[in-house]
């Protein structure tokens, strides 16, 4: 029997095995990590290309106060020097605004665009501090917010519109639910800022994973190991792979994704209880893809820029009758970051998003938005977050109707079987520092349960 069985090696099983080794005072701890893909890092996955890095899963570290993964990388040196974010092709406010029919807009129109940006923000900034959100989605009080606002401008209203569809489409993106109808405000509430800087790693996140890896034993991890089912005994579980072989140990960390237990694909004997399993069943998981079109040089140079896209609202003369719903959720082309990589992400929000012909109709889509004909790329990514059965999704978010504590709940351990991962970190979901921190917690929860003496 061996002590820890950790399920998944993504950033959240990588840090309780860090964890559970700072921890081990005895330097006996036996610890597996099984983990059914080939790789380490999970929702964490950057390509290198040809000395470039493109980041399929997470690409940003948000925010510098009291983030983990930002103190853990700025220690090994990992992150961009804070000078690329005076880059004046990287600056997100300097983006060139595009209709989606081909035509820039105007000077007129970007002063509208501006105002409702700030605005925007400023609704956000007023409901984090509300006290007593309620049942309220973040969808209906933006509308409701802007709705007031609006009536006060004499601005045109289409633009108006338009960029305040643009504001809760980038917005989505952040969040991870598939419309704002869905996400409780109480959520956004609930979701603490870690300050507002967007950095990037220079060698993109996987070089943090590649980091935590250092500090755990190599032979501690089997890749292609998929769990199916993780009995619970009195004082041991038993943890059953996809090959048929199974792992007994003192305790089990499962660390897979929210998408994953709501699927049922790993099996719990015996069942969890109720209220955890009805916090999955609620606990909102995003479809957020990325389709990355990689451009040669000279392609690159008219194109580094990005920009943002303006879709006609409902009525428009210039909105096309067949809008697919996953087209109108692309609110921007913008640069990989660090934009050596000569690419530009779309970003997807998506149900069920895996059409292998979509890298075509996103550069459709870009040459619509600039309205001129521009050279196919030189190759093309497309994620598949949500089809892949490892996943099922994204990022989490907490929905309507659900009460606050629904994160600390999945993060509940049940008998000899403990959770982490970032849907279960109860203020910092849906991030990679959640995930770290989650690690963390269990794995001094684990060394709480290992130490106890026998009754
Ligand atoms: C497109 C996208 C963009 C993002 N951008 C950012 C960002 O900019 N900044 C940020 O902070 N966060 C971002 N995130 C979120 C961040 O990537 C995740 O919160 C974090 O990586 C989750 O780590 P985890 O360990 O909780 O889960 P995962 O990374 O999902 O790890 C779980 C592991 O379990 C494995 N597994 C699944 N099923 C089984 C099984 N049956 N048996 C064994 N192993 C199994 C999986 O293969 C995986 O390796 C983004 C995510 C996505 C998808």
């Amino acid at each position: 029997m061996i002590d820890v069985v950790i399920i998944g090696a993504g950033i959240s099983g990588i840090s309780c095995a860090k964890h559970l080794h700072a921890s081990d005072r005895s330097g006996q701890l036996r610890i597996k990590i099984v983990e059914a893909a080939p790789r380490a890092g999970g929702r964490a996955k950057t390509l290198e290309q040809n000395g470039s890095t493109i980041e399929l899963g997470a690409s940003w570290v948000h925010g510098e106060k009291g983030n983990a993964i930002y103190d853990y990388a700025s220690t090994k040196d990992l992150l961009l020097p804070d000078s690329w974010m005076s880059d004046p092709d990287w600056r997100w406010e300097d983006r060139p605004l595009r209709h989606m029919c081909g035509l820039e807009a105007s000077d007129a129109e970007k002063k509208v665009f501006a105002e409702v940006e700030q605005a925007f923000d400023a609704f956000l900034d007023k409901a984090s501090l509300m006290d007593e959100p309620g049942e309220k989605s973040l969808g209906n009080l933006l509308d409701e917010k802007f709705h007031e606002w609006a009536k006060r401008k004499e601005h045109d209203a289409r633009m108006m519109q338009a960029a305040f569809e643009f504001k809760k489409r980038e917005f989505i993106s952040g969040i991870g639910s598939l419309d704002l109808y869905t996400a409780s405000l109480a959520g956004y509430v609930q979701a603490e800022d870690v300050g507002p800087e967007c950095v990037p790693l220079r060698r993109g996140y996987s070089s943090i994973v590649q980091a935590l890896l250092q500090e755990i034993p190599d032979s501690e991890i089997v890749y292609g190991s998929g769990v199916k089912e993780v009995k619970n005994r009195d004082d041991h579980v038993e943890v059953f792979l996809e090959s048929g072989s199974a792992i007994v140990a003192r305790a089990a960390v499962v660390t897979v994704s929210l998408g994953v237990l709501k699927s049922g694909d790993l099996r719990f004997t015996p069942k969890l209880p109720e209220e955890k399993l009805e916090a999955i069943r609620k606990t909102g998981f995003g479809h957020i893809e990325k389709c990355i079109l990689k451009f040669d040089a000279d392609t690159w140079e008219d194109l580094k820029q990005g920009f943002h896209c303006l879709w006609p609202p409902e009525g428009d003369a210039f909105r096309p009758a067949l809008l697919r719903n996953w087209e109108q959720s692309v609110f921007a082309f913008y640069p990989n970051q660090p934009r050596s990589s000569q690419s530009l992400v779309a970003w997807i929000v998506a149900e069920g998003f895996a059409d292998v012909s979509a890298p075509t109709k996103v550069l459709d889509l870009l040459r619509r938005c600039l309205g001129r004909q521009v050279p196919d790329p030189v190759a093309s990514f497309l994620t598949d977050w949500g089809a892949n059965r490892r996943f099922r999704g994204s990022y989490s978010y907490l929905s309507t109707g659900q009460t606050p504590d629904a994160f600390s709940l999945l993060g509940r351990p049940f008998g000899r079987v403990f959770f982490a991962g970032e849907h279960t970190h109860p203020t910092y979901f849906g991030t990679a520092h959640g995930a770290y921190e989650s690690g963390a917690r269990c794995a001094s929860e684990v060394m709480q349960t290992l130490e106890k003496p026998a009754p």
